[in-house]
């Protein structure tokens, strides 16, 4: 039987999947690495950490399985999306990659949307407007404040495809994670000419696209000999987290949802044609499934808001294993009510983009009196989190898009307080599947179909997902949070110019 593998270069650290061509989960690995934080919203990594967990969870799946290095046919790549490495003629990587919730590039983006013609005519162009944390607003940033870095730049990746440079040898992307620079035509499914011209930049220093099961070359002899694998093993373009984990979803057809609560927070549906929110509030991206879209909401700080609670403020609570903090802190929130008896967290710790596409938002807690204890903050700041999902999914809903089925993925949807409180807080049932591991577990079906075990992602989807796990809303707490929302909706406009001037403190 033919097996797959399945890797995502996650911001927390790199999952790793093998699978067989039943998708059944053989084995898998995770490898954590830091984030390096230079300055308040600036977010860095270095991409020899990612190859390392690459090479390290690819070792540990093929011990573990005992599978022969012959039995792996094809690998899918998936990763953080509008990352940037960049890379001088000579393949070094000249600085730290620069991250999806970077937020030094504000300048830039106002530079790219005059240039375009105005947000208008950029979206028209690119299917989005800039946004900071994509990666065109990167490069710009890198020729304005590092021309030395500038001057040697000949190639610039995202991240998987990174990974896949060291693999095969090839510079090469696919549509998904494409549509994350802001200089793909998502319309057409290739580079925007028109706003390469009109940014001057070169078409050389991007790599070519292709779609998201089309194979992009075999191992080279040295990355075999580092995975432990043969050099007849297929890559295939693989996707950006969010639409690989969609894949891992099922999210293929109209009407279906995911929602996924990592370090960041997406609302992701699948649509039959590029369709666009007028006011660019959400991304309009190619999907990984051949000639589809998608369109998503993307909240910049989600599951990393409980990380931050958690590790930051309650200091991993004293006597918890590290593995069990996330357990032991929201069990003390079980016990809260609904609407943390009338507290709101607003999750904007990092900026914020969807809906409000504004770098310098910054987190609070409102409502705050003597009677609220630990437990509340802490439901406060899940329910703060869910909230900001449902401000994309209310924007989803008001574009006339069908909602019939909405499937909870992501670190935060393990824990089944929180999938009862998406439920009540989107007041639709959720649903969670066998395989958890979204994104790792959509490149892998991606490489089953690219090997050709399948005739699309499709068929493959309909014949290895299975859902695990229904959770229905429950009314009272529905009633709570319907009555919560708008309040919440209402708290960035009435904050918005204080958050900012704090923001402005920060920087220094
Ligand atoms: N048991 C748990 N209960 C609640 N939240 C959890 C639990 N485990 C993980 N999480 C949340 O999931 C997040 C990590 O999700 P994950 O999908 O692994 O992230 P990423 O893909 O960004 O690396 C954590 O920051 C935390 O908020
Ligand atoms: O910026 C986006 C999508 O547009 C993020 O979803 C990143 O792609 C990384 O997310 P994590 O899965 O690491 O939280």
């Amino acid at each position: 039987m033919s097996h797959y593998l399945g890797i995502d270069i996650g911001t927390s650290g790199t999952k790793t999947l093998l699978i067989d061509e039943t998708g059944k989960v053989l084995a898998e690995s995770n490898a954590e690495y830091p984030i390096e934080q230079p300055k308040p919203g600036w977010t860095q990594q270095d991409p020899d950490d990612w190859w390392a967990a690459t090479v390290k969870t690819v070792r540990t799946v093929m011990n573990k399985s005992e599978l022969k290095p012959s039995d792996v046919k094809a690998i899918g790549l998936s990763g953080q999306m509008h990352g940037s490495v960049f890379l001088d003629k000579k393949d070094n990587v000249i600085r730290p990659a620069i991250l999806w919730n970077d937020q030094r590039t504000a300048a830039q983006c106002d530079e790219i949307t005059s240039k375009a013609g105005g947000r208008k005519a950029l979206i028209k162009m690119v299917a989005n407007p800039a946004l900071t944390g994509f990666q065109a607003p990167k490069i710009l940033w890198m020729r304005d404040k590092e021309k030395r870095n500038f001057d040697k730049l000949a190639k610039v990746l995202l991240p998987k495809d990174d990974i896949r440079r060291r693999l095969t040898g090839d510079y090469v992307t696919e549509v998904s994670d494409a549509s994350g620079t802001l200089l793909l035509d998502v319309v057409k499914r290739k580079w925007s000419k028109k706003l390469l011209t009109k940014l001057d930049l070169d078409a050389d220093l991007l790599p070519s696209v292709v779609e998201s099961d089309e194979v992009t070359g075999t191992l080279t002899a040295a990355a075999a000999e580092a995975l432990g694998l043969t050099t007849d093993c297929k890559v295939v373009g693989g996707a950006g987290d969010c639409a690989a984990g969609a894949v891992g979803n099922g999210v293929v057809k109209s009407g279906v949802l995911s929602t996924s609560i990592g370090t960041s927070g997406v609302m992701f549906v699948h649509s039959d044609q590029p369709e666009y929110d007028a006011t660019g509030r959400l991304h309009t991206f190619c999907h990984a499934v051949n000639g589809k879209w998608h369109m998503m909401g993307v909240n910049l700080t989600s599951g990393g808001a409980l990380q931050w609670w958690v590790d930051n403020i309650l200091q991993g609570l004293e006597g918890i294993p590290e593995n069990k903090r996330y357990d032991a802190a929201t069990k003390e929130a079980e016990s809260i009510v609904a609407g943390s008896d009338g507290l709101v967290f607003l999750p904007y710790l990092n900026g914020e983009r969807t809906p409000h596409a504004d770098p310098d938002a910054r987190g609070s807690f409102v409502g705050l009196n003597t009677t609220h204890g630990r437990g509340h903050l802490t439901r406060s700041v899940m329910e703060g989190i869910t909230m900001a999902l449902r401000d994309s999914l209310e924007i989803i809903g008001s574009m006339g898009v069908p909602i019939k089925q909405i499937r909870a993925s992501g670190g935060g949807s393990k824990n089944p307080m929180w999938r009862q409180m998406q439920a009540d807080v989107f007041g639709k049932k959720i649903t969670t599947l066998e395989v958890e591991q979204g994104p790792a577990f959509g490149v892998a079906l991606l490489a089953a179909v690219g090997d050709g075990a399948y005739k699309n992602i499709e068929s493959a989807c309909k014949a290895t997902i299975k859902v695990a796990d229904e959770t229905k809303p429950d009314r009272s707490a529905v009633k709570a949070y319907d009555r919560l929302f708008p309040i919440y909706r209402d708290l960035y406009g009435n904050l918005k110019q204080s958050m900012n001037q704090l923001a402005d403190i920060q920087a220094g």
